[in-house]
């Protein structure tokens, strides 16, 4: 057994492209030692892989782009390092940091009307140009990370490359599978998942290469291959946990020859349904990266650029940015800084919203006796809430002022193909109600639906009803954004963040005479 895995590897190393040595590396490093499942990949594969000699892999790529990002980047630093950004005030102190310009976010930019935009490309965009898998229209999530990490849209073999290196990177170390099969059922599934992520940390290569006094220039690589492998063994993580909390413990394999998408449909048990496949792979794509200041993304990585802020109306300089705990720029490897912002996306006014708007709507319906109700009885539970002191979750944003785009694709998808379903009918009902009750409450800055408005009514058409699962499909989906920005901050150095803050004393006696 073990000459015939070297013949192959020998083989695999003698087709002398990047690409091929990526994989042998890969396989020969992590892998093939320790899975015979990779056995089957490389008779499987072998061919595939003479067959792609010519492509440019997304490391390879990578590598190629960083010494001209740092270039660009030492430019702007040089020739626009003095400009300042913006003003913060006082108001924005207190109030969640709101419109302080003070991160850099390589992989997307909101826009607050036009919503989120990848490298540039809007969701529209990515679904006409990110490549589709066979027979399917959504774009591969696969693609969607190749551009976060490039910013360039990939080919269909490029994607491939990567579908391939995730399912071959994706088994867990047996100490994780039992960590989470430990976990009681009332755990919520964000506290497993983030649990897991943390345990994995065990497997980084960051924290060995530091440990080991790898130079900081280098620091890039090990945390590429650690997100490389985080993302890969997310849907077994994600997998373990709907099965063992809600299904019967029991976890399918891994397809070696399947995309992402797929392999987790199949793990969650729904692969059968194409339809649900082709909803795992938009999701996973518009749920990705949503800039830098959301909270998953803030808390766990980021990085902050010396910019120069002023209070208004004083000439006293306030370069103050207080924010949560920004894990990633102390150094601490992928896994620990992706988990710091999975715990921050299971909050209720962030990633949870998911799971509390179908909970909300399927309480109003329960409430209200069907699905069948009429606009005056949704208006009346709505001012419930609100008269509660409750949000009316999956609506408002702390950055968007229009639907958000991400809605609307969601939405777009039910009307092709849940169009009459009562559930999807009542979300409909809903998008025409909520945002003018919100106005007539007149405290929410932007009353229209977010992504979380939507998703639910999705994933409960196909039979995955249990809400308290969603936001572990948000976590896999968000790895891609988070991590793709985290090779980018190793790759360019960014600093230890470490903003400045008062006390509400000391801001009194600052303006005491002013
Ligand atoms: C993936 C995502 O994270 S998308 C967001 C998911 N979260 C939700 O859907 C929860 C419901 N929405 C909200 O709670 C808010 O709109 C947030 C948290 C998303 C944004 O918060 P903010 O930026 O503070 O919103 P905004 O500036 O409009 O808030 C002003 C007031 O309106 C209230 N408000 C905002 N949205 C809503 C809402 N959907 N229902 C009721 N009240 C709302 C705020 O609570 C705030 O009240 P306060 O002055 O008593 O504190
Ligand atoms: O941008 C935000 O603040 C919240 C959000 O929609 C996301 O993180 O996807």
């Amino acid at each position: 057994m073990a000459s015939l895995r070297a013949l192959r590897l020998s083989a695999l190393t003698r087709v002398n492209s990047p690409v091929s040595r990526l994989v042998a590396r890969t396989y020969s490093t992590k892998w093939l030692g320790r899975r015979l499942r990779c056995e089957h990949v490389l008779d499987s594969r072998h061919s595939a892989y003479q067959a792609a000699e010519s492509l440019i892999g997304l490391k390879e790529r990578l590598a190629e782009l960083i010494p001209e990002k740092q270039e660009e980047v030492k430019w702007v630093k040089k020739e626009l390092g003095a400009k300042v950004l913006g003003e913060v005030t006082v108001d924005q102190a207190y109030g969640g940091m709101r419109g302080i310009k003070g991160m850099i976010w390589e992989g997307s930019v909101l826009d607050a009307d036009e919503g989120i935009q990848f490298h540039g490309y809007t969701i529209p965009d990515c679904q006409k140009k990110l490549p589709a898998a066979d027979g399917g229209e959504e774009p591969l999530p696969e693609g969607l990370f190749w551009l976060l990490v490039t910013g360039e849209i990939p080919t269909k073999e490029q994607v491939k490359l990567v579908s391939t290196e995730w399912a071959a990177r994706s088994a867990l170390p047996s100490f994780v599978e039992e960590l989470i099969d430990r976990c009681p059922n009332t755990l919520h599934p964000m506290s497993q998942f983030a649990l897991a992520v943390t345990a994995l940390q065990h497997e980084s290569t960051f924290a060995k290469a530091y440990a080991a006094g790898t130079n900081k220039s280098k620091y890039w690589d090990s945390t590429y291959e650690d997100s490389m492998d985080l993302i890969a063994k997310l849907p077994n993580i994600a997998g373990r946990i709907y099965r063992n909390v809600f299904k019967d413990g029991k976890v399918p394999t891994i397809d070696m020859d399947k995309d992402y998408s797929y392999n987790l449909s199949k793990l969650l048990g729904y692969s059968d349904n194409k339809d649900f496949v082709e909803l795992i792979r938009l999701y996973l794509t518009i749920h990705s990266d949503h800039e830098g200041g959301n909270v998953s993304a803030h808390t766990g990585i980021v990085s902050l650029e010396a910019a120069t802020f002023y209070v208004c109306d004083s000439d006293s300089l306030f370069p103050t940015i207080p924010q949560t705990h920004l894990v990633g720029s102390a150094l601490s490897d992928p896994y620990l800084s992706f988990a710091a912002g999975l715990n921050g996306l299971a909050g209720p006014l962030h990633g949870l919203a998911n799971q509390e708007v179908l909970r909300w709507i399927i309480h109003m319906k329960d409430e209200l006796g069907s699905t069948e109700v009429s606009d005056e009885q949704i208006k009346e539970y709505i001012w419930k809430t609100l008269k509660g002191g409750q949000v009316v979750p999956g609506y408002g944003h702390a950055v968007l002022r229009k639907t958000d785009p991400r809605y609307t694709a969601q939405r777009e998808f039910a009307l092709k193909h849940l169009p009459t379903d009562p559930m999807f009918k009542l979300v409909s009902q809903l998008y025409n109600i909520v945002p003018g009750v919100l106005n007539e409450h007149g405290k929410t800055k932007n009353p229209w639906p977010n992504v979380d408005a939507h998703s639910g009514v999705l994933l409960q058409y196909y039979g995955l009803v249990e809400q308290d699962y969603y936001t572990v499909l948000f976590g896999v989906s968000r790895s891609l954004g988070v991590l793709a920005q985290l090779i980018w901050d190793r790759a360019l150095g960014m600093p230890l963040e470490r903003p400045k803050s008062y006390s509400t004393a000391h801001i009194k006696k600052m303006f005491a005479n002013k």
